[in-house]
């Protein structure tokens, strides 16, 4: 299968309206891709935090139907990366979304572990408390958002509810780049699990510089594609039955003993 990470920039002077109509150009040469993937709150911005109450959307607003378009015109699934979700009772929510080849929304995610560090993030959004697994040509996928990668008892929920491939949308800055690096390949090496991990890039509000780098890292370890710190697409070609490949030759998920296999809310099966 085909992979495109689309590393985006959100510069401050842009509006998310133009930033859309720039961002379907570059989405537009991912042609005979099966899986194109953006950032976090790539529209909206993700330090633009004095603008979320005014950009949040709803799942039927502009960045998503941005979305379900792209995926339509290229006859791929789209992972929109995230957006400043409105919800029904008026919260805020940081949420992920997967478009499948026909425009249906096919996964949605509330990110979990909100940012407080040099952030407003956890101040304006609230948080998910749900995960999800989503059957999907890519195996059964399901995502976690940027700061998340710092929590594995997340991860290791996605891997007990079956996930295989993990997305991981993210605004994660330079500053940090070796934990962004690390924390990928952990994750991925740890839960065997294929990840594909985007960044933003570009300059933002309070002159935070994004990291770039995506990456998709292999159950192995294996980096199998990483972008620079530019704007655009990196393409990758993942083998679809890698994830299977690996853990059925070091079937290390299999040996894991805590909590106790037979406590009430142990080990589960996989
Ligand atoms: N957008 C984020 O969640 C940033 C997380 C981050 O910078 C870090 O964990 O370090």
């Amino acid at each position: 299968m085909r992979i495109a990470l689309l590393q985006v920039a959100s510069p401050a002077e842009e509006s998310p309206d133009d930033r859309r109509t720039r961002v379907g150009r570059m989405v537009a040469e991912a042609r005979g891709a099966d899986l194109v993937v953006l950032p976090e709150l790539w529209a909206a911005g993700y330090f633009a935090f004095e603008s979320y109450e005014e950009r949040a959307e709803s799942l039927e607003g502009p960045t998503v139907a941005a979305g379900r378009r792209w995926a339509r015109d290229l006859g791929a699934h789209v992972h929109v990366g995230s957006i400043v979700e409105r919800g029904p009772d008026g919260s805020l929510y940081n949420t992920a979304v997967l478009v499948a080849p026909d425009g249906t929304i096919t996964h949605t995610y509330r990110k979990v572990h909100v940012f407080g560090y040099a952030s407003r993030e956890a101040e304006l959004l609230t948080p998910g408390d749900a995960l999800e697994v989503a059957p999907t040509p890519f195996g059964p996928l399901g995502a976690t958002t940027c700061y998340d990668l710092r929590f594995p008892e997340l991860w290791r929920g996605l891997v007990d509810l079956g996930a295989k491939t993990v997305v991981v949308p993210a605004a994660w800055p330079a500053a940090r780049r070796e934990h962004w690096q690390l924390f990928t390949t952990c994750r991925a090496v740890e839960e065997q699990v294929l990840v594909i991990a985007c960044n933003a890039v570009g300059i933002q509000e309070g002159g935070v510089v994004l990291g770039g780098h995506s990456r998709v890292v292999d159950p192995w370890g294996r980096v199998l594609a990483e972008a620079g710190t530019e704007e655009g697409l990196t393409f990758c070609e993942v083998d679809a039955d890698v994830v299977d490949t690996v853990r059925s030759q070091f079937p290390v998920l299999r040996d894991r003993r805590w909590p106790a296999v037979d406590a009430p809310g142990g080990v589960p099966a996989l």
